[in-house]
């Protein structure tokens, strides 16, 4: 049988370009296709040579209609706007959508969610091994220890980022709440700045910091009288998430449409 074929979107991005290199070094996949923006320097030029090496035959393109339509896979690390449009594409042409997109709002996800309904989508604000078993975690601490715990989820990334708190602090902070029997709407702290008043009993705080290169850092603290408990993964290396996504583009081939998350994938 031949290996599916996957479309990267966003693929001069930071994940978009490490993603093209995972999949190129699959022996269980073929990179079919790159798609950028209409207003990317690597438009019309082959993907290899701009990334810098040889050429490999696939050119970058801004239109996603006939990129996707050859694809089995679309792996997709861009822009809320851009991802739900993908959604849509990928749903049509009946191939698992891979959506790492973190900063989705309701709205994007209600149109995530319609498309689900004529093709699999894998979500997560995290993709990585370490940080999915992190939540399994932070929802067995949470229930385990009562609301006079604390909860902190604090979060640290690169200067480029654009979204807070990152996609991977809101899902250890829905895996705490969950652990405390709520959703996250429930409990979740706005931001804090000037006179906020004492802590609410039983809340979950988060803390964003942005700086330098750092890929992603996650602490989740449980601090109570007398002593604290931190849950941390740090991620050194982009490679992590890149894998993560390839293994739920090939995951999803024999899944009927629906919503899937890594713990899915993984078998959490
Ligand atoms: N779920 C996970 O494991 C991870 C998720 N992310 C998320 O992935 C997203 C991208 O992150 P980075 O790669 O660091 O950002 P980036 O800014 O380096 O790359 C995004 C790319 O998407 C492209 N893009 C935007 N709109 C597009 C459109 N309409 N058509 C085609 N291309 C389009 C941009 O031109 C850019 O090249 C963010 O939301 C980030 O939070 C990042 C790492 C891991
Ligand atoms: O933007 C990033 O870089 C990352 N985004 C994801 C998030 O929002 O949690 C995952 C990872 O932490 C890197």
């Amino acid at each position: 049988m031949e290996k599916p074929g996957i479309v990267i979107t966003g693929a001069s991005g930071r994940m978009g370009q490490m993603l093209v290199r995972t999949v190129m070094e699959s022996d269980q996949a073929r990179l079919v296709g790159a798609i950028e923006r209409q207003v990317s320097p690597w438009i019309g030029r082959d993907l290899g040579e701009a990334m810098g090496g040889a050429a490999i035959g696939v050119t970058v393109t801004d239109d996603p209609i006939e990129a996707i339509a050859k694809a089995q896979a679309v792996i997709d690390f861009t822009s809320p706007a851009a991802t739900v449009g993908f959604a849509e594409l990928a749903a049509q042409a009946r191939a698992v959508h891979v959506i790492g997109t973190t900063g989705l709002e309701p709205e994007h996800l209600a149109k995530i969610k319609a498309a689900a309904r004529h093709a699999p989508i894998v979500r997560a604000g995290n993709m990585s091994l370490g940080v999915n078993l992190l939540v399994g975690l932070t929802r067995k601490v949470a229930a385990a220890l009562g609301d006079d715990w604390d909860v902190e989820v604090v979060e640290a990334h690169h200067n480029r980022k654009v979204d807070a708190p990152s996609g991977t602090a809101l899902m250890l902070g829905e895996a705490a709440a969950e652990g405390r029997g709520h959703s996250l709407d429930d409990l979740r702290t706005p931001a804090r700045e000037g006179i906020t008043g004492a802590r609410e009993k039983g809340t979950i705080g988060f803390s964003a910091i942005r700086g330098g290169d750092i890929v992603g850092e996650h602490d989740v603290m449980f601090a109570s009288a007398g002593e604290r408990l931190i849950l941390r993964h740090v991620a050194t290396d982009r490679a992590i998430f890149a894998r993560g996504a390839l293994r739920a583009a090939l995951w999803g081939q024999d899944k009927g449409p629906g919503e899937y998350d890594m713990a899915d994938v993984l078998g959490l």
